[in-house]
């Protein structure tokens, strides 16, 4: 199984690493041509507006887009998170528009730039130490939406069938839950339904 992580800004090398102890192949994506080869696709933190730039010069953004409505798992943390959503508030403009939410950027404020919290996270963990810098959170969620975290009622990682988005960094610690987590994804949907 291979998964690639975009790697035009970011946390790139961290996901690599977390991927790779979750038991998958990981590798750094640049190009379009790269996609066919793999079975699904994290898209890193970093400033959202910088990587859809990127991704918009490099000719990623049509590409990354069949990859998603193709079935291929996509995972979104923070700024991939803000890449993933259809709305983007105070905005009329979304990046990718894969996931049915709408996210505020910057949503914590600025006294609280980063912080740490102990989340639960329906079917990855009860105690995610999870690390929040200039995080986005998740307002509003579509029928298809299920919501697997919240802090003070903000949801802060969803998911809709096989895309995936967090508001925090799960690559900046050793816990390799969140990831095992989308591994698993990733496997499921290489399964061949049997009849
Ligand atoms: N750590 C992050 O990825 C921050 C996201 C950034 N605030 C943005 O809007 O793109």
């Amino acid at each position: 199984m291979k998964i690639g992580v975009l790697a035009l800004q970011g946390a790139v090398r961290e996901h690599l690493r977390l991927l790779e102890m979750a038991g998958a192949d990981a590798v750094p994506v640049k190009r379009s041509d790269q996609l066919a080869d793999l079975d699904g696709l994290v898209i890193p933190g970093g400033e959202s507006t910088t990587i859809s730039k990127l991704m918009h010069k490099y000719d990623l953004v049509e590409p990354v887009k069949r990859m998603a409505e193709a079935g291929k798992p996509m995972f979104g943390t923070c700024a991939g998170l803000i890449l993933l959503a259809k709305r983007i508030e105070g905005t009329d403009t979304h990046h990718l528009g894969l996931m049915d939410i709408a996210v505020e950027r910057n949503a914590f404020g600025r006294q609280r730039e980063s912080f740490e919290a102990d989340l639960s996270i329906r079917g990855v963990a009860d105690d995610f130490r999870a690390v929040f810098i200039r995080a986005p959170y998740i307002t509003q969620v579509g029928d298809g939406v299920e919501v697997l975290s919240e802090i003070d009622g903000k949801i802060v990682a969803a998911r809709q069938g096989h895309l995936l988005g967090a508001a925090f960094h799960p690559e900046l610690t050793d816990d390799v839950r969140v990831h095992a987590y989308f591994v698993d994804m990733v496997k499921e949907s290489l399964q061949v339904p049997t009849v």
